[in-house]
């Protein structure tokens, strides 16, 4: 029995990279996860068995610390959110939802700002005050006046060290481009129209972990819909690392940080500490999610 990471998917063959030697193995799920219905994820740490030298069979996943749907990749470090700081058009709430999907994920955000070659050397003043706000959080954030520097793509490479990482976006954000960038020999395809062909395409394409500047990266990009945030008002603000910190000095445990007095976040919010749009976003989303009609889920 070995052990090692699931690289690569392909009808139903996982590609193993052994974790003493290496080298990658072709095996099979055994007839038994299927029953369960347990899919092997690109990503998963597995336990496996390799009768002759090229092929073998997993025995076990063992557990993940998160997983996604698109792309089809478990145990995720780390996401790279490409934001379009122009076309689409950028909003600080679209950003700060991915950023909490993230964090609810378990996932780190890493902030690639993208198209700054469509915005005024003004405009991309502004942007890069926003990316200080953010920096203050502890986000790593890329923005660099060209698109696609030498010096950018390599301030994104040395994050990739030793983790796994995926990109993230709205559409059209230029997830695609970012990653060709990343690895030429991809050749994604960029666009509208490759667009509408991959959405048909999305069950049966291959996914697979591309090894980076010394990371894995997947090959595939990543879309979420940030609108089934599964989680309560109350606990909201944990997924906001400014606001929780500062609420251990909160005068109310469970303060949510609206109305309630001794709030130690407010005062941060007034003096500027913490950015407004943060908070307005904030106040918003924990709304939005206080109005949601309850979701009755069926038992599996
Ligand atoms: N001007 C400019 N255009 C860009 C840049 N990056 C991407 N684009 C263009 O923006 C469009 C969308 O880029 P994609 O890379 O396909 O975006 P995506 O996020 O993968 O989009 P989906 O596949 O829809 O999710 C394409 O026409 C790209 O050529 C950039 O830095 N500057
Ligand atoms: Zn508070």
């Amino acid at each position: 029995m070995s052990e090692g990471q699931i690289r690569q998917s392909l009808s139903g063959f996982y590609d193993v990279a052994d974790d003493q030697d290496g080298k990658i193995y072709r095996t099979r799920a055994r007839g038994n996860f299927r029953k369960r219905k347990i899919t092997p994820l690109v990503g998963d740490h597995v336990t496996y068995e390799s009768s002759t030298a090229t092929e073998g069979y997993i025995l076990a996943i063992h557990p993940r610390r998160n997983s996604l749907v698109r792309p089809p990749v478990a145990n995720v470090d780390q996401g790279v959110v490409a934001s379009a700081v122009a076309q689409p058009e950028f909003s600080t709430n679209l950003l700060d939802r991915q950023l909490i999907a993230l964090e609810v994920a378990n996932i780190d955000p890493i902030i690639y700002f993208t198209k700054t070659d469509l915005i005024s050397d003004d405009q991309f003043a502004k942007f890069e005050t926003l990316a200080q706000g953010y920096r203050s959080i502890g986000y790593p954030v890329l923005l660099s006046r060209e698109p696609f520097s030498p010096n950018g793509l390599a301030d994104l490479k040395r994050h990739f060290k030793g983790k796994e990482t995926v990109i993230m976006g709205q559409t059209g954000a230029g997830k695609s481009t970012l990653l060709n960038h990343v690895s030429p020999d991809l050749n994604l395809a960029t666009g509208e129209i490759s667009t509408a062909l991959n959405r048909g395409r999305h069950t049966t394409r291959k996914v697979g972990l591309l090894e980076i500047a010394d990371g894995l990266v997947a090959d595939t990009p990543g879309f979420s819909s940030y609108e089934t945030l599964d989680i309560e008002a109350k606990d909201l603000a944990d997924y906001f690392p400014e606001f929780r910190r500062a609420a251990v000095d909160c005068k109310f445990r469970g303060c949510v940080h609206i109305n309630e007095p001794g709030c130690a976040v407010k005062p941060l919010v007034a003096d500027g500490t913490f950015m407004q749009s943060r908070y307005d976003n904030y106040l918003q989303l924990y709304q939005l999610i206080k109005d949601k009609k309850p979701v009755y889920k069926k038992k599996k």
